[in-house]
């Protein structure tokens, strides 16, 4: 082969031209994964639009995902960001909510891809967006929430951090209301020695202690054992709840308009109980942060919209 000494230089080079952030739709148009020009990727299921995979450029995970954890359809994801919506975990006393299954429907239907977008102005940033409505959903689901409703779900890659984004709005005649919730399961190597700070001096419901109202001394939250608390932050969405590790901060998470942070982490005895929970001493490796709308119930009047955001800064 000639070797040509004025070979044109790679396009990417090309003045004007940045390289551009890659979306690849996969497993039989069931996934979709974005990654950046720097290393940074995503993979989304659209089956709840669960979040499976975050990586950083060097490809280190950030998120937990049970290794026998479904991902054909059959069941919610355990693990990566599964979305919580119209109810968290079961309300047998709120009439319109009462048949559902634990934490909704959104995490078992399947959703759309609308589609990607990138800002003009960098190509460190991808934007993914879905969509799931009333329409969407199978008759059974239908018949247990009668309600017309739309929900827009971004999912924005930076390189220094993931922002999950929902609009939910009702698009029905009749007023509905609604709990929403970013499931997110952080991966972390050991939680004996994790701490969330920024939930000092809040109050939280104790959901292993008989769902007893407490609140948090001025220290930040450890684990030794079975955790599950619904927080409400005395500091506001805007003040961030940081997850560290050996006193070292790893994630920071602010949210818009979720005044909630459900802190879970289900131990030796409830991880055991999990079929789809593997390995079994996967609870050493994973702590849930989850920010949300729970504590109440949020009400849409017919055309009205809620807007609830999480994002997350790697530190
Ligand atoms: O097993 P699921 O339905 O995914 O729920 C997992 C956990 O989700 C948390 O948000 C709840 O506070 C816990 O009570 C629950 O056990």
């Amino acid at each position: 082969m000639v070797d040509r000494p004025n070979k044109p230089s790679a396009l990417a080079a090309t003045p004007g031209l940045q390289p551009q952030a890659q979306v690849t739709i996969s497993h039989g148009n069931s996934r979709v994964s974005a990654s950046l020009p720097s290393g940074e990727s995503i993979e989304i299921l659209l089956y709840g639009a669960t979040v499976l995979s975050w990586k950083d450029a060097s490809g280190d995970e950030k998120l937990w995902l049970s290794e026998g954890a479904k991902l054909d359809g059959t069941k919610a994801v355990r693990g990566g960001i599964p979305l919580v919506f119209p109810v968290f975990g079961t309300a047998p006393d709120h009439e319109a909510t009462s048949k559902l299954p634990q934490h909704g429907f959104a995490r078992n239907s399947r959703w759309e891809f609308l589609g990607k977008s990138t800002s003009e102005s960098s190509s460190n940033s991808v934007k993914l967006d879905f969509g799931l409505s009333s329409e969407n959903l199978d008759e059974a689901a239908r018949q247990l929430w009668p309600y017309k409703f739309g929900l827009l779900y971004s999912v924005t890659l930076d390189r220094e951090s993931l922002k999950t984004a929902l609009v939910i709005t009702n698009e029905g005649d009749v007023p509905f209301e609604f709990q929403t919730l970013l499931h997110t399961y952080f991966r972390i190597k050991d939680i004996s020695s994790v701490q969330i700070a920024g939930l000092e001096d809040s109050p939280y419901v104790d959901k292993v202690d008989a769902a007893k109202a407490k609140t948090q001394s001025s220290d930040p939250v450890a684990f030794s054992g079975e955790t599950d608390r619904v927080y409400t932050p005395a500091k506001g969405p805007s003040h961030p709840v940081v997850i560290s590790e050996g006193g070292a901060a790893k994630f920071s998470i602010v949210r818009d308009n979720l005044d909630d942070v459900v802190v879970w982490n289900p131990w030796i005895d409830k991880a055991a109980g999990m079929g789809d929970f593997e390995p079994k001493d996967g609870w050493k490796n994973m702590v849930c942060a989850e920010a949300g709308a729970v504590s109440s119930w949020q009400k849409l009047e017919k055309g009205d919209a809620f807007e609830g955001a999480q994002t997350i800064y790697l530190k």
